[in-house]
C-alpha cells in the first residue's frame, strides 16, 4: 500500500512479518555523522534536508533530459546529469513509465532516502511528482558506480575503462560500503534492508568515497520482527539462497549480497559466469575452493599484478566467505563485518603494500601443504584466531 502523499509517504507491499523477536541480538554499531547546520531545508517537518524541485528547473538542468546527458539506464528509469541554477552537479533519475511498480519504486526510494543520512549513502537531494513525471534528484556521483571500474564497459573503447581500482582503495570502499549497510541494518530506525546490494548500487563520489544507493527495493523491518516474506526482487548471482528460493528476507539476506560483492570487488570476477557448456557458476563457488587449499593470491585480481597486501587480502576474503555462507544464521552481522574489514584497513598503510606476485609464485609449489597443514576451520573463530596473530 502506498500513502501518496510523499512528504510522509508509508510503503508496504505484501510483508507477511514472521515474528521471532525473541533472542534478536542487538548492537551498538555508532557512525560519527554530523547533519550539516548550514543547509537550509525546504521542507522543515523532515530530520534531513529535501527539496520538492519544479519541473521547469529540471528541465533546464538537464537541457531536457538530453541524451548527451544520459548517465545511464536501469530497470526502472533513466539517470541524467544535470547542473542546477546554483551551479550544483546533480543526477536525476527519470522513471521511465508510470506503471503500478515504477510509482512503488519511487515512492520507496523517496520515503527511505528522506529519511536516512549517513556518509556512505547516496543522498536524496529531492524530487519532483507531476502528472505522468516522476523525478528523484540525487548529489552526482563522478565516478559512478563501481561496476565500471571493476568490469570491462560494453561499448566503452578500451582507451576510456577506468584504470583498475589499486588495492588501499579496494579496501576503503569495502569499508565504506559496509558502513553504510551497517547504518541501515543496525541504526535506522526502523531498520532498513536493503535488498539490491551490487557493484552497480555502490556509487563513487570525486573521492572514491563509496555511497549506497538504489533503494527502490528496500525494505522498512518493524520492530521485534527478524524476517518478513515477500516476492523477490533483486539481481541474480548476488541473492541469498534463502530468499532465492523461499522469499525469506531478513539483514542476513544483505549480508550474503555484501560477501559477494566481497569477492567481487577483490577479483574482479562476475558474480554468476557463464562457463563453457553454457553452465552458471556462482562466484562463492569459484572461491570456496581456492580458499580451502588457502590460495589466497589466486583471488585477487589479475590488473593488480600482485600489488595488494597478502595478509589483508586474505581479512577480506575470509569477511566475504562468512557473510556469503549458505546458512543465513551463520553469517555475522554487518557491524561485525565492519569490524572486520575496518581490522583488515588498519593493518597497513597503502605506502607498505608490496607487490607479492614474485612471492606468489614461489610458494606455489609448497602450497599442497597448507591443505593439510595448518588449515583451519573458516568461522568467526577462526577470524579471530586470526585478529588475534
Ligand atoms: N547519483 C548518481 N551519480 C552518477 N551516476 C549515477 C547516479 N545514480 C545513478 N547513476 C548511474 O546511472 C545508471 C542507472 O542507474 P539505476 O540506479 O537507474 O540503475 P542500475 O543500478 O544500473 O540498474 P537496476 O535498475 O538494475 O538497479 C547507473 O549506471 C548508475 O551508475
Amino acid at each position: 500500500m502506498i500513502n501518496r502523499c510523499f512528504c510522509c509517504v508509508s510503503v508496504d507491499d505484501e510483508p507477511e512479518p514472521a515474528a521471532a523477536p525473541a533472542g534478536r541480538r542487538r548492537y551498538t554499531y555508532r557512525h560519527q555523522e554530523p547533519t550539516n547546520p548550514s543547509r537550509t531545508p525546504k521542507n522543515r517537518s523532515m530530520e534531513y534536508p529535501w527539496e520538492i524541485y519544479s519541473l521547469k528547473e529540471l528541465l533546464q538542468a538537464t537541457n531536457n533530459f538530453n541524451d548527451s546527458n544520459k548517465l545511464g539506464e536501469g530497470g526502472f528509469g533513466t539517470v541524467y546529469w544535470g547542473r542546477t541554477s546554483k551551479g550544483v552537479e546533480i543526477a536525476v533519475k527519470r522513471l521511465k513509465a508510470m506503471t503500478a511498480k515504477a510509482e512503488m519504486e519511487f515512492a520507496i526510494e523517496v520515503e527511505i532516502l528522506g529519511r536516512v543520512r549517513h556518509k556512505n549513502l547516496l543522498s536524496l537531494r529531492g524530487f519532483y511528482a507531476g502528472g505522468d513525471e516522476r523525478l528523484i534528484v540525487y548529489d552526482y556521483m563522478p565516478n559512478h558506480s563501481l561496476l565500471t571500474h571493476l568490469h570491462p564497459q560494453r561499448g566503452v573503447p578500451s582507451s576510456q575503462q577506468h584504470q583498475p581500482l589499486d588495492w588501499a582503495r579496494r579496501v576503503a570502499i569495502a569499508i565504506g560500503a559496509a558502513e553504510g549497510l551497517a547504518y541501515l541494518h543496525h541504526e535506522a530506525n526502523p531498520h532498513i534492508i536493503h535488498r539490491d546490494i551490487k557493484a552497480s548500487n555502490v556509487l563513487l563520489d570525486a573521492d572514491f568515497v563509496p555511497k549506497v544507493a538504489d533503494f527502490g527495493f528496500a525494505k522498512l523491518i518493524p520492530d521485534g520482527v527478524s524476517h518478513l516474506t515477500t516476492r523477490v526482487k533483486g539481481t541474480l548471482g548476488y541473492l541469498a539462497p534463502e530468499y532465492a528460493m523461499w522469499g525469506k528476507v531478513s539483514e542476513s539476506c544483505d549480508v550474503y549480497s555484501f560477501g559477494v560483492l566481497l569477492l567481487e570487488l577483490v577479483s574482479a570476477r562476475r558474480p554468476l559466469e557463464k562457463l563453457p557448456g553454457g553452465v552458471k557458476r556462482e562466484i562463492v563457488q569459484w572461491a570456496a575452493p581456492l580458499v580451502e587449499r588457502r590460495k589466497w593470491e589466486r583471488l585477487a585480481d589479475p590488473r593488480l599484478a600482485g600489488r595488494f597486501d597478502a595478509q589483508q587480502l586474505r581479512t577480506v576474503v575470509e569477511a566475504a566467505m562468512l557473510c556469503a555462507q549458505s546458512d543465513a544464521e551463520s553469517r555475522p552481522a554487518m557491524a561485525e563485518v565492519v569490524e572486520m574489514l575496518r581490522f583488515s584497513g588498519e593493518r597497513r598503510t597503502a605506502k607498505e603494500i608490496v607487490p607479492v606476485a614474485a612471492a606468489s609464485s614461489e610458494t606455489e609449489a609448497t602450497d599442497l601443504d597448507d591443505v593439510t597443514g595448518s588449515s583451519e576451520p573458516l568461522d568467526r573463530r577462526s577470524w579471530k584466531l586470526t585478529k588475534l596473530r
